[in-house]
């Protein structure tokens, strides 16, 4: 995953002025080519980023996620996501979201968002208002959170307007007692989930991907009765 980045040495810097963090920009890029990879992220559809010091650094919008390279990526700020190295290219339209999460979430590194089928299949069902919960599924341990037994995903409406999205997850963060799950689905449209690192994003997304390919197998519901818990 670094062979590309080990080349951007300080000796060979990239071709654009002032573009910097090159060992972020190559992981965002190589995390979208992995999750291109897996069906996950059609065409251009989603994005990942990285928190850095001075900001995040994301995949830009509109870019074939397949092909992804490090000149893909935009650094901007934390606050109001205004790009801080005077690029051109434009940040993921869906930027407020993963700024929403840095903002809420400290001990978030890495924020990823894709077009992964089984989540977004769930999180579009008849069920799947204001939030899936998991029951008892032992590959729920994956999202790190205190009490795998139940883990509730919150399931938000896709709207054209991003930002509000954003909004409605702030809302959602802020209410939610306890440490958060680091996961989120918006209807008819994909799941994010952030981590400390892009590793663990990463493995989270798969984790929740799994979670809902196995609720449609056994019969479409989340949540069940059961005495047991893990
Ligand atoms: C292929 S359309 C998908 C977009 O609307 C959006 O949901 C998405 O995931 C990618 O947007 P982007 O601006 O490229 O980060
Ligand atoms: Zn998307």
């Amino acid at each position: 995953m670094t062979t590309g980045v080990k080349m951007q040495h300080a000796s060979a810097p990239l071709r654009r002025a002032g573009t910097g963090l090159a060992l972020e920009r190559g992981e965002v890029a190589t995390a979208c080519r992995d999750l291109y990879r897996r069906g996950w992220m059609p065409g251009t559809a989603g994005n990942v980023s990285v928190r850095t010091g001075e900001g995040i650094v994301i995949s830009a919008s509109g870019r074939a996620k397949g092909t992804m390279s490090r000149q893909d990526t935009v650094v901007v700020a934390l606050d109001d996501g205004r790009p801080l190295h005077g690029e051109s290219e434009r940040p993921s339209a869906e930027t407020s979201i993963h700024l929403a999460v840095y903002r809420e979430v400290p001990e978030a590194g890495a924020v990823v968002h894709a077009h992964a089928p089984y989540a977004t299949t769930v999180a579009s069902g008849p069920g799947a208002a204001g939030q899936v919960a998991f029951d008892d599924w032992e590959l729920a341990k994956g999202l790190g959170v205190p009490d795998p037994s139940r883990v509730a995903v919150p399931v938000f409406a896709n709207r054209s307007d991003v930002p509000r999205i954003a909004g409605d997850l702030v809302a959602h963060l802020r209410a939610a007692p306890g440490p958060a799950v680091p996961a989120l689905l918006i209807s008819r449209h994909g799941v994010t989930t952030w981590g400390r690192d892009l590793t663990e994003a990463t493995n989270r997304l798969e984790c929740v991907e799994m979670l809902c390919r196995l609720v449609l197998l056994a019969g479409g519901t989340a949540a069940h009765e059961q005495e047991d818990v893990l």
